[in-house]
């Protein structure tokens, strides 16, 4: 049986200490490998913000926020205290050269500290260099620091480059742990073993028997108290760039030759490669770009974006979708769609592989195209869709059907959150599902020409009802080749 990972006691210093990603993932993720006992005793939690907060102040903000995060059954009040003893709270502008570094330097001094250090950056991306140069200027980079840097690596692949630099003059790459929550996620894991160790499919993965492919990562949420950051940012920069162009790697690429944290970041970087490059008149044509309106549904009013954000206008988007396309001989003339968008009809994430419709058939109607669902999440699972003779009519007569597995069911297990193992390959030093500088580079070289088209006005801002599966356009983008999105199992 294979034995629990043991982890050696460790300092996680998280700036951003205060914000919406450390309440919401960070430590329930981290409370719930406590559960799981890979929180070795001596380990420390120290949040870092600016916010003037003693450390009692800071637990009772983590306690209310583990009763409001983790899952009813887990909210051992017992435990949670226990969990919190590990938590100490800094205030201080991890910018500022001249801050009250004393407090993080005293802890992270003194005889109680830990050899393994992890810096996690939850603040605005342009503080990652300041805060870089604060912790080399006050020698808190030891050989066993590691920073986790939260997405998106900038705007721009200027602004990308820039952070990068900033960071990559203290600590060397495999130092640097570029964290996209969505190759976290089991079933975008379950992607290579999906591909890899099922010959049958794996045979099947190309042009020669799947039509196309869709990418949708759909929310229901709105962008609630993320207005600010979110305004500035857009859909194609917040999920687009980094996890759907991730999941569009595990589909599209070659087997790695090991599971090498290289040998795999080199096959997904040939895929952000081969991305054909989209110039104006695609950018046009196979792109969509969406804002959500407000909506009554059963009574219930759905505010608008401009009403959340309480402005009059803006030009963000808040859905996309577009057609792309990958210049290899495995997937030449294959349409990837990726779609994702906020307050939508369903909170759903998911891959669609549709196979090509048999040329010839023996039945007297066509037989549906095969497909396969992959469910990211919620209810993580496959399926796959199939005819079968319709046991109620004819022997000619066929009907569709699947053969569907629900996951966790099926194992018996909680499917943990994203965040906890990439948190604990954080702690261990193991980048495989981190991202490598020269994939962030590759996603924004293609991305870039999207952002500038639109910023040209090259294709309008269209409106969707909040609830709905996003503008018409975007069944457009499909129906000109034939195809359509798929919302449902077959
Ligand atoms: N929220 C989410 O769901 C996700 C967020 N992310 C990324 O995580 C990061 C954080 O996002 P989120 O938590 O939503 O942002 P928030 O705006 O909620 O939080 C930002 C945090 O940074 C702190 N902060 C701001 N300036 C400084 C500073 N100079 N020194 C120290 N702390 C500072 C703020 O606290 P104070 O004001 O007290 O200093 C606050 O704790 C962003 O990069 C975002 O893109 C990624 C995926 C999902
Ligand atoms: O990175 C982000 O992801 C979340 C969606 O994550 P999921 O795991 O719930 O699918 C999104 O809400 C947020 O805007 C974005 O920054």
């Amino acid at each position: 049986m294979e034995q629990p990972q043991t982890y050696s006691p460790f300092d996680f210093i998280i700036f951003g200490a205060t914000g919406d990603l450390t309440t919401r993932k960070l430590l329930p993720a981290l409370f719930y490998r406590y559960l799981d006992k890979q929180i070795p005793a001596e380990t420390r939690i120290i949040g870092a913000a600016r916010s003037p907060l003693t450390d009692e102040d800071f637990r009772g903000r983590a306690r209310d926020g583990l009763n409001q995060f983790i899952q009813e059954a887990d909210r051992n009040p017992e435990k949670i205290e226990e969990f919190l003893t590990k938590i100490h709270y800094v205030s201080l502008d991890g910018a500022d050269p001249n801050g009250k570094w004393s407090s993080i330097e005293d802890l992270l001094n003194s005889k109680q500290a830990n050899p393994v250090r992890i810096f996690y950056f939850a603040t605005a991306p342009r503080l990652y260099g300041d805060i870089c140069d604060n912790l080399s200027n006050k020698k808190l980079l030891t050989k066993d620091t590691r920073v986790v840097l939260e997405k998106p690596i900038g705007t721009s692949l200027e602004t990308a480059q820039e952070i990068n630099n900033r960071v990559g003059k203290h600590l060397p790459e495999n130092h640097i742990f570029r964290i996209d929550h969505y190759l976290g996620k089991e079933t975008v894991q379950n992607i290579l073993a999906l591909r890899f160790a099922n010959p049958v499919f794996e045979r099947l993965w190309s042009s020669d028997s799947i039509d196309f492919i869709e990418i949708t990562a759909a929310e229901t949420v709105g962008v609630g108290k993320r207005g600010g950051y979110y305004d500035g940012a857009g859909a194609l920069r917040d999920m687009v760039q980094n996890h759907l162009l991730q999941v569009l790697c595990m589909v599209a690429m070659d087997p790695p030759i090991s599971l090498s944290e290289d040998d795999l970041r080199n096959e997904k970087l040939k895929v952000l490669r081969s991305l054909k490059p989209m110039t104006e008149d695609m950018i046009k044509t196979d792109t969509v770009r969406g804002q959500y309106t407000t909506n009554e549904q059963n009574g219930e009013h759905i505010p608008g974006y401009l009403e959340e954000l309480n402005k009059d206008s803006s030009n963000t988007e808040t859905f996309v979708a577009i057609k792309a396309q990958i210049n290899t001989s495995r997937w030449s003339g294959v349409p990837f769609y990726l779609r994702t968008g906020k307050r939508m009809a369903e909170k759903t994430s998911e891959i669609v592989i549709q196979f090509k419709k048999s040329a010839w058939s023996l039945f007297p109607t066509a037989p549906e195209p095969n497909r396969l669902h992959i469910r990211i999440q919620p209810d993580e699972g496959v399926s796959l869709s199939m005819q079968v003779k319709d046991p109620s009519k004819s022997h000619t007569s066929l009907r569709s059907t699947f053969i569907d597995i629900d996951f966790s069911p099926a194992f018996h297990i909680r499917y943990p959150d994203s965040y906890e193992g990439l948190l604990m390959d954080a702690v261990k030093g193991d980048p495989l599902l981190f991202i490598r500088r020269d994939e962030v580079d590759a996603a924004w070289k293609w991305i870039e020409p999207i952002l500038d088209g639109w910023a040209r006005g090259v294709v309008p801002l269209s409106q969707y009802k909040a609830g709905s599966w996003g503008p018409q356009e975007a069944n457009e983008l499909l129906a000109k080749e034939g195809h359509i999105w798929h919302e449902d199992m077959p």
